[in-house]
């Protein structure tokens, strides 16, 4: 089954002028697929169509798997001045409708796991930026939807939060969510991700398996990602 199923025959900020053309892919269940590119590929165009915030799109996108979509994970955080970063969990949980019995003991598990239990009556605007990605990871993290779009997780994340949030995705894999996640670090990518979808100049210029993707960038069979990457931008 697939959790999300892209096909965008054109997307873009203005009318008639598309900015991506003919990207289609899917997730399935469990899956973590890794939407990489150069810098003004595509990638937050992409993520952007698919999340319904363009106005100009042709195509379909399809969520499958019931209820509780889809949870975005941005790359600048989305926070209220006003509002601790309780008060941004208890948000999110009325959004997604979580009884308050569940938002109790997951917004426990996640401040613990994510070391913010002490950081829960402050206000977000006086993290660090580190602190700031982690509380993004919790609201996300908090729904357990079938589908989570992340950009860019580690270039604020230090390696312990990096390793906790990767055991934390992981586990929600293992529960069936799928994962779309863009990014440039392509070291972790190549570690964790099933497949990758590769955009250049606003389209898929290789897609698939690391096997696959090797073949179509006609690099060698021990070739890393980063020569792949290069062969084909
Ligand atoms: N709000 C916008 N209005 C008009 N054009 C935009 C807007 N945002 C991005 N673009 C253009 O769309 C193209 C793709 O940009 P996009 O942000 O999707 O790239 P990206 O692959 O996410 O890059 P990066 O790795 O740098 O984040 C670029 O040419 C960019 O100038």
């Amino acid at each position: 089954m697939n959790v999300l199923t892209v096909n965008i025959a054109e997307a873009g900020y203005e009318q008639d002028k598309p900015v991506i053309r003919d990207v289609s892919f899917y997730v399935g269940a469990g899956e973590l697929v890794g939407l990489i590119g150069p810098n003004g590929a595509g990638k937050s165009t992409t993520v952007k169509a698919l999340l319904g915030l363009l106005r100009n799109v042709k195509g379909d996108v399809a969520f499958g798997g019931g209820e509780r979509r889809c949870a975005y994970v941005p790359e600048q955080p989305v926070l209220y001045e006003y509002m601790t970063l309780w008060e941004h969990m208890q948000l999110a949980a009325s959004v997604h409708e979580l009884d308050d019995r569940v938002f109790r003991e997951r917004a426990g598990e996640l401040l613990r796991l994510f070391r913010m239990e002490q950081d829960r009556d402050r206000l977000p605007t006086g993290f660090s930026k580190g602190m700031q990605q982690k509380m993004m990871l919790i609201i996300g993290f908090m729904p357990k939807p079938n589908l989570y779009v992340v950009d860019e997780p580690f270039v604020g994340l230090d390696p312990r939060a990096t390793k906790d949030f990767l055991t934390l995705l992981n586990e929600e894999r293992k529960r069936g969510a799928g994962v779309l996640m863009s990014t440039h670090v392509l070291d972790t990518a190549e570690r964790i991700s099933d497949r990758f979808v590769l955009i250049n100049d606003g389209t898929v210029v290789a897609g698939g398996t690391l096997a696959d993707v090797r073949e179509q960038a006609r690099c060698g069979a021990d070739a890393p990602l980063f020569d792949c990457f290069y062969a084909l931008t």
